[in-house]
This record gives C-alpha cells, structure tokens and sequence, in this order.
C-alpha cells in the first residue's frame, strides 16, 4: 500500500491535563518515526492544549454535532473542534452508538458537516458478538457503511474507515487475521462499488479493537489494513509508541 500506515489513539473519555506530558512524549518519538502517520484524539477539553504541544502529530476530536451553531446545550460542532486545532473527527464509534443511540443518518449529517468544516473523518463501523455468531457480521457492517457514508467523491482522501467489532473493544480480545482480512476486503469492495476503484484507493481501513504492541504488526501486515484505531493502549506514551514501531516496521509489507 502506497500510504503510510495510520496510527490513531483514541483516549475517549480519558485525560487531563497532566496527558499532556504524554502527548508531547508521542509527538517527539513520532518524529523518529515517519513511516506512520501518528494522531491522536483527545477529549474535547484537551484538543486546543494537545495542538499547542504537538508539531508532528495530527490532532482529532471523537464527535461532533451536525448542526453549525445554535441552541444545543453541550454539544460542540464541526467548526468549533477545527477552530481548537483539530485537523480531523472519530464518526459512528461504537460507544456513541450505543451511549447516545446514534442512528446510521445521524451520522451521515455529521460527516457531512465535518467535511464542509475542511475535517477528516475517520468512519466506524462494527458488529456486536451476537451479530457475528449469527454469521451476520459482513452483511451488518457493511449496512452501515452503505447508509453513513458520504457523496463525496472529490473528498476521498480525507475520508478513513475503521473497522471496530463491538467485542473485541478493551476486552483483550482481537478479531482473527482471518476475520480481519475478510472484513476489510469486504468493505474494499464496498468502497469500489460506491465511488470507483480509484477514488476508492485513497481511502484507507483501519483496525480497532484491542491492538497492542505486540499484536499490532501482526495486523498491520494483513491486506487491506491501512493502520489501527488504538483506545485503551493510547493512554500511555510507551504503548502507543510500541504500535507506532511496529507499524514503521511493518510499512514495506
Ligand atoms: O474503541 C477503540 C478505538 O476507537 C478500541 O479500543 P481498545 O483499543 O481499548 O480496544
């Protein structure tokens, strides 16, 4: 694959200030290490002080509302996060979908405000265990892909998809190569289907759920994984920076 592998921690609803001397621990290493492509995506409260200290690193947020501006109590939009610095925003995560009943067409309104407001998007999608032991999980995952993902084909390139399996989320458990690899060539496919083949190349599949450093390579070498959506093994600059390696390490694969 042409691009670097994509390295994301997402910290989700983790990280004060005191994260900070972390992230500017990731943003030096990353500089090391320019095979991968490094972000992070800390809490709202963190995105403008992490994009202070970061020159390498990109900066995202985990959500946005829809909507531009108006009377939304707590919510921040797609404008308000590029403003504090972030460069892209974590759509359709599991948790959102399931702690805030997030709808497939909820999410297609917010990917489209995020990309009017000049973001990247990084797109989530996965099934629950139930969903796979049935032998659904292809089907559902790509469902809600067909019904989230944007018409955009001249904003290919800032689009990314990550497949997340519900179960595999701070479990420990990883999805096997097996089911990775099919996955990930079933969403290819989609992604050929709905904006040509070519278009479609640019848009890179990440992996989610339980990568560590010393499952990551593994992963990484698998086709059509273009890098990892990281949560739990992103809180600290040592994990986060032994996934980072791996995934230079695994770039000529
Ligand atoms: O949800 C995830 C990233 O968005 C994955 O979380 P863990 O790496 O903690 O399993």
């Amino acid at each position: 694959m042409a691009e670097r592998p994509y390295i994301v921690g997402n910290w989700k609803m983790n990280g004060t200030r005191a994260m900070l001397s972390e992230a500017r621990a990731i943003d030096r290493a990353a500089q090391r290490y320019m095979k991968a492509e490094v972000a992070v995506a800390p809490p709202y409260t963190l995105i403008h002080a992490v994009h202070r200290e970061a020159e390498q690193i990109g900066i995202g947020a985990q959500d946005c509302h829809a909507g531009e501006d108006g009377a939304h109590t707590g919510d921040i939009s797609a404008s308000m996060v590029a403003d504090a610095g972030a460069k892209f925003v974590i759509l359709g995560h599991s948790e959102r979908r399931a702690d805030h009943r997030e709808t497939n067409k909820q999410i297609n309104a917010k990917i489209e405000s995020a990309l009017e407001a000049g973001l990247r998007i990084i797109l989530c999608c996965g099934e629950t265990l139930k969903t796979r032991d049935e032998g659904d999980a292809v089907d559902f995952v790509l469902k809600q892909l067909k019904a989230s993902l944007p018409k955009i084909e001249d904003a290919a390139e800032r689009l990314t998809v990550a497949y997340e399996p519900v179960w595999a989320i701070g479990t420990g458990k990883t999805a096997t190569p097996k089911d990775i690899e099919e996955m990930h060539k079933a969403i290819r496919g989609l992604l050929d289907e709905t904006y040509g083949e070519e278009t479609s190349a640019q848009v890179r599949i990440l992996y989610g759920g339980s990568v560590k450093p010393d499952n990551a390579k593994e992963i990484l070498s698998l086709p059509e994984v273009g890098g990892a959506l990281v949560g739990g093994a992103s809180l600290s600059a040592e994990s986060f920076l032994g996934i980072v390696v791996a995934a230079s390490e695994t770039e000529e694969a």
